[in-house]
């Protein structure tokens, strides 16, 4: 069986054999087990999570203690039978920028001139609203973009990745409420290894002053498997302080993050290895800075970590601060992102792989 997909893991992701209909299935092992077959429950014949999700925290944990009974011995899809679809309709798409290590490599590199961290950065977690609409399953090529530069209009010379993870929103929340601190475990439903593609050359020329626009709007790719808050219980430690202590709708003091080591992997050669363990924010600030202002979340609700950086040069999260400027990906370039965790049973579970490789650019 392959590592790290036992019962202590069980992620959810949407599945088809043969051209037939896309069925909310379970991972197990080399298999995949068809819940719709298996239950007769209609929310599992979907050809999303979505229906599942918005059953809210409470069915999740009642589904996963009944899976884990039904998976062994069970007849299982072989995976190399499945084709493997996006799993989520995805809501509304934000990605944060709370590494440490990454803001204050990115902010040396495109404002040398300036403090390498923006002035709020300390205060609350910086984010920007993305693009649902261009999520894309694993495995999905990546053209190139073309965009305008300080150098004119073409193809973007500066193609480049970000490791990060996503966290996929489930339960919903009403406009004008606020999700606490401690709302995590109610509202997240599970955990996807993500890349934010990112234009290097579209976006230095034209995020001032409102942010990444179509530098990274052309595509973010996630795992077809979506791991379950609950199967990470063993992963969840105490992140660095946080100084100054942030107002108090961020938890000050009780900023618990995920022990989740990433590995990027590129035309097949570990290049780098980001621990998500010492990022400075944690998700369940995000999810609260994301809603302090009343805003509401949708089922399908997608927010990404940002970068992942750690403090040594071969943690780093983005081939900018890898190869320092000077390098970017080519045409034919496959990068895998894979991520681990301590599972509850001891071992380590595997998160579902997150690949892309990029195509040239149509004339
Ligand atoms: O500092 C900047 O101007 C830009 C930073 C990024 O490109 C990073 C971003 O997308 C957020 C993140 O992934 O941390
Ligand atoms: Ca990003
Ligand atoms: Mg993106």
């Amino acid at each position: 069986m392959s590592d790290g997909f036992g019962l202590d893991h069980l992620p959810y992701g949407v599945f088809s054999v043969a051209g037939g209909e896309r069925r909310v299935g379970v991972r197990y092992g080399d298999g995949v087990l068809d819940l719709h077959a298996a239950t007769g429950r209609p929310e599992f014949a979907q050809p999303s999570l979505n229906a599942f999700m918005a059953l809210g925290a409470e069915v999740w944990r009642q589904t996963r203690e009944e899976v884990a009974g039904l998976v062994d011995g069970a007849d299982l899809v072989a995976l190399d039978d499945a084709v493997l679809h996006l799993p989520v309709e995805v809501a509304d798409y934000v990605d944060f920028y709370a590494s440490l290590d990454h803001a204050t490599n990115v902010g040396q590199i495109f404002r040398p001139d300036a403090p390498s961290l923006p002035a709020a950065w300390r205060h609350l977690p910086i984010g920007y609203h993305g693009r649902a609409g261009t999520v894309v399953v694993s495995g999905t090529p990546i053209t190139r973009p073309h965009g305008l530069t300080r150098d004119g209009y073409g193809p973007s010379q500066r193609l480049d990745i970000e490791a990060e993870l996503g966290f996929v929103v489930g339960a919903p929340s009403e406009l004008g409420s606020s999700v606490p601190f401690t709302g995590l475990g109610d509202h997240v439903f599970g955990v996807t290894a993500l890349n934010d593609w990112s234009a290097r050359d579209v976006q230095a020329f034209e995020y001032v002053p409102l942010g990444p626009f179509l530098g990274k709007s052309f595509a973010t790719s996630i795992s077809p498997w979506v791991t379950p808050l609950a199967a990470l219980d063993a992963a969840w430690v105490d992140l660095p302080a946080q100084e100054p202590e942030p107002a108090a709708y961020l938890g000050p003091g009780a900023t618990h993050g995920l022990d989740i080591a990433v590995e990027v992997v590129l035309n097949g050669e570990v290049v780098s290895r980001p621990p998500y363990r010492t990022q400075y924010w944690s998700p369940a600030q995000m999810l609260a800075h994301l809603t302090v202002n009343g805003a509401s979340l949708r089922t399908g609700d997608l927010f990404a970590s940002g970068t992942i950086s750690g403090a040594e040069p071969d943690q780093r999260g983005s081939l900018l601060e890898l190869w320092w400027n000077e390098r970017f990906l080519e045409d034919g370039d496959e990068v895998v992102l894979r991520a681990s965790a301590p599972g509850t049973g001891g071992g380590r579970i595997t998160l579902g792989e997150v690949a892309g490789r990029v195509v040239g650019s149509r004339p």
